[in-house]
């Protein structure tokens, strides 16, 4: 199957990377309605302070929806023409994906079939995770060759694709 996804960003980058200010200033410079959909989960007191830290960061123009899962149902239920939606990140949704045993090609599938038919700008972030070795332990592998060929499946259809390392953009795409 082949899509062209003309409103579609995908934003790569490594941790701390400034991949998703990055992204969040490339919504609001499309100056449409933003939409933020956070597919990590607060496990523990760390990450619900730097949750809140960010959605205060964001402010209140922002409109967030958290969906670890059914990432596509959520998008669907928020497309529309005049509105930004930014999805940080994929590699967290992989990895939700991993953990409740899903089909992995049927559900990268369905997200590209909806992203070829969005009526919304869609600014995607994910981590690039296949720069280090070989991990030691299958499991880690396996969401390395995921998240890679999520990526490429992505960036073969995206309008634009960057590659954020040390806070600057580089243009790999569009
Ligand atoms: N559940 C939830 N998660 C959020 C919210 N805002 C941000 N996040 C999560 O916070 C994560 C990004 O935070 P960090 O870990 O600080 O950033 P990072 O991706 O490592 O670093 P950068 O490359 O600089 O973006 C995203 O993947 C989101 O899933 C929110 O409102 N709710």
């Amino acid at each position: 199957m082949s899509f062209v996804s003309p409103g579609t960003i995908l934003v790569l980058g490594g941790a701390r990377s400034g991949k998703s200010r990055f992204a969040e200033k490339l919504v609001a410079d499309c100056g449409l309605e933003r939409h933020y959909v956070a597919t990590g989960r607060a496990w523990d007191e760390e990450m619900r302070d730097r949750i809140a830290q960010h959605r205060a960061d964001r402010g209140d123009l922002w409109t967030t929806h958290e969906e670890p899962l059914d990432l596509v149902d959520c998008l669907s239920s928020i497309d529309s023409e005049g509105r930004a939606i930014l999805v940080d990140c994929l590699t967290l949704w992989v990895t939700n994906l991993m953990m409740e045993e899903l089909d992995m090609a049927a559900e990268f599938a369905a997200l590209a079939e909806f992203l070829a038919g969005a009526k919304a700008r869609i600014v995607l972030v994910s981590n690039e995770v296949g720069l280090g070795i070989v991990p030691e332990n299958r499991m880690a592998r396996d969401f390395r060759d995921h998240a890679g060929r999520l990526h490429q499946m992505i960036a073969a259809t995206a309008a634009e694709v960057y590659f954020v390392a040390a806070g600057l953009p580089l243009k790999m795409k569009g």
